[in-house]
């Protein structure tokens, strides 16, 4: 099924050529990713990776990593973001603890997923973030929770993450594996000042500077973060199973640089939610070769702008499953 059929069958529908303008293009990529001029938006699943990282202990977030734990209570109760989103759209929640500092309180829901790979990442500005074997193991994990949705039966995937200091990590790996400068690769994450955020941009040229250009699996595990290596598995996987997955900011695009880094071919599942207040995420989605549905300057994580999207994929799912076509109508 090619681009030209899902225009064909949008130009065949009971209503002027064009009149739905971008969401006629928005039906086309997800009849594409999803490979059916049919495509299903339903059933859907959240999996939420948390994980921590030492290059906080720099000065790079605003925020400490005890807020990692504390929100992922938050969403666990769901009383986050990402939690009233996902409720209010009719999306499943899993939570993968993929390495953090401090396990949440008990008692755990059915829905959480304990596997921490370390109680945190060490500090990637000193020494490499993570061992190979550690990278492996966060990629087999959400891998592994793609393969169960897609079991299951779940139809349309996102992967949300909760981690201070992970856009230290995201810059790093855009830096590195988009090629743009350091300064444009680094943000203010979750409300860095311009101090922080000019320690933080040179942590990560410093950081990407010590790979000297490689950008094989070893030199990516020592500036990934565990939930970004686990969403990077997630993606591969899912693109191996041909479901489409709809992404979310900075940190998840990352995530999806590294999978079709290793995976090449990975791009062909994936959708772009948003576009990120973060400045490095338009060259990141330009490298996949894919365009956000929405620009609303959006930085939270967790999900969030993949679910604010995800009603306007349901219209672009609706158009092209339950119109009439012009033919059957007499007009
Ligand atoms: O993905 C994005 O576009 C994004 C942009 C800014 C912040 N975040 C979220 O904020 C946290 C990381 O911010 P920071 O400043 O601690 O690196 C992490 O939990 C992310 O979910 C995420
Ligand atoms: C409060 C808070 C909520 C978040 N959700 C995702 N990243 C976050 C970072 C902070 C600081």
């Amino acid at each position: 099924m090619t681009r030209n059929d899902v225009h064909a069958k949008l130009d065949a529908l009971a209503k002027p050529v064009g009149s739905l303008g971008r969401l006629e293009a928005l039906a086309v990529e997800l009849a594409v990713t999803g490979r059916s001029l049919t495509p299903a938006t339903r059933p859907r699943r959240l999996v939420l990776f948390a994980a921590d990282h030492g290059v906080v202990a720099q000065g790079v977030s605003a925020w400490p990593s005890a807020v990692t734990t504390a929100m992922v209570e938050t969403i666990l109760t769901g009383q986050a973001t990402s939690a009233a989103l996902a409720t209010t759209h009719g999306v499943d929640v899993r939570v993968v603890d993929a390495g953090m500092a401090q396990p949440p309180r008990r008692p755990w829901p059915a829905h959480f997923n304990a596997q921490p790979v370390a109680p945190g990442t060490a500090d990637l500005s000193v020494g490499p973030a993570m061992s190979v074997d550690q990278f492996d193991a966060a990629w087999a994990l959400g891998a592994a929770e793609a393969q169960a949705a897609v079991d299951q039966g779940y139809r349309l995937l996102i992967a949300g993450e909760m981690g201070i200091g992970n856009t230290t990590s995201a810059a790093c790996l855009t830096h590195a594996l988009v090629g743009i400068d350091a300064d444009t690769a680094t943000g203010s994450g979750a409300g860095a000042d311009a101090a922080m955020r000019a320690i933080k941009r040179d942590i990560v040229a410093k950081a990407v500077a010590r790979l000297e250009g490689r950008t094989d699996k070893g030199a990516l595990s020592a500036i990934a973060g565990f939930e970004i290596a686990a969403m990077a598995g997630f993606y591969a996987e899912a693109a191996a199973q041909g479901v489409p997955v709809l992404l979310d900011g900075y940190v998840t695009t990352a995530a999806a640089l590294i999978a079709e880094r290793l995976c090449p071919g990975t791009r062909s599942v994936l959708i772009a939610g948003h576009l990120s207040a973060e400045s490095g995420h338009r060259a990141a989605l330009a490298q996949l070769g894919i365009s956000p549905v929405l620009e609303w300057q959006m930085r939270l994580g967790e999900g969030s702008g993949a679910l604010v999207a995800l009603p306007l994929l349901d219209s672009a799912a609706a158009l092209l499953c339950d119109v009439a076509r012009l033919a059957d109508i007499g007009a």
